[in-house]
């Protein structure tokens, strides 16, 4: 099952695990310069095909050891785990922006971040799909903070006016619950205020209800966003 895949029980130790992200964060963080600069650096052909040939031979290097597939999502008996694959907050990931994403166990979740290059859609603007890709995550942080994970069922997203590349904000929060079916809502905040509303329905898995009904999931509430 894809899901017994991807949700690995953590072994390592909190110190190793700082001491990991101590030296994968600011390795993450050069990789994307690297691909805000391979967007906007002016440098000649010469310049830019010698670059790849670098990027190629560090490409090698990195490659010469690595896991099958995705990196899935490593917990703890705390119910939090680590996604440092995740698009939006992983920590591992260039492609994230990434979001830092605090919450409240009343089910609000929020972040302040910056969109640069890589995610502009109409010129200076932030792409549809990668605001949907935020409230998609910011939403699903929320239902997770308030004890109700789940995967997304269905995701409204109104753009209410055109979103600027640069610094913005995230905010969303539970609506309303029924059984195991959360409602989220969020919002985009730009410099002119919101730019685009979310509505989502986060639904507890099937897998997850046969593994908390066959009595597997024990302590507190699994948050899977962390
Ligand atoms: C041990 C405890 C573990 C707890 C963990 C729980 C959840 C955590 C899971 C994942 C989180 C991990 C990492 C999060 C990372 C990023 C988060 C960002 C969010 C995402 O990026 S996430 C990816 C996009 N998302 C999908 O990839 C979903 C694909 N899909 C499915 O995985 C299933 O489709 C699912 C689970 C949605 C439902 O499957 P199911 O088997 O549980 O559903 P089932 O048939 O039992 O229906 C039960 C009731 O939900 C209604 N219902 C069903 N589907 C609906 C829908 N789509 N819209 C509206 N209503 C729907 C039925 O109508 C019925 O309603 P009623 O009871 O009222 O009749």
């Amino acid at each position: 099952m894809a899901e017994a895949r991807a949700f690995h029980t953590e072994t390592a130790t909190d110190e190793e695990i700082a001491a990991e992200a101590a030296v994968v964060g600011p390795f993450t963080d050069a990789v994307r310069a690297l691909v805000d600069a391979t967007i906007r650096s002016t440098v000649d052909l010469d310049e830019i095909r010698a670059a790849q040939a670098e990027i190629e031979a560090i490409t090698e290097r990195l490659t010469k050891e690595q896991i099958p597939g995705g990196y899935g999502v490593r917990y703890r008996t705390d119910g939090t785990g680590r996604a440092w694959g995740n698009a939006v907050i992983g920590l591992r990931n260039p492609i994230a922006p990434p979001l830092t994403i605090s919450t409240e166990p009343s089910g609000r979740a929020s972040a302040d971040f910056r969109l640069g290059a890589p995610y502009e859609g109409p010129p200076g603007l932030v792409h549809g799909g990668v605001i949907s890709l935020i409230l998609d995550q910011v939403l699903g942080h929320a239902a997770g903070a308030g004890g109700r994970p789940g995967m997304t069922g269905t995701l409204t997203i109104r753009y209410r006016q055109a979103t600027p590349l640069g610094e913005l904000r995230a905010e969303a929060w539970i609506d309303r619950a029924e059984g195991i079916k959360t409602w989220a809502k969020g919002r985009i905040i730009g410099p002119d205020g919101p730019t685009a509303e979310a509505e989502g329905l986060f639904i507890l898995p099937r897998w997850a209800r046969e593994r908390i009904a066959r009595g597997e999931s024990k302590g507190p509430s699994p948050k899977y966003f962390e």
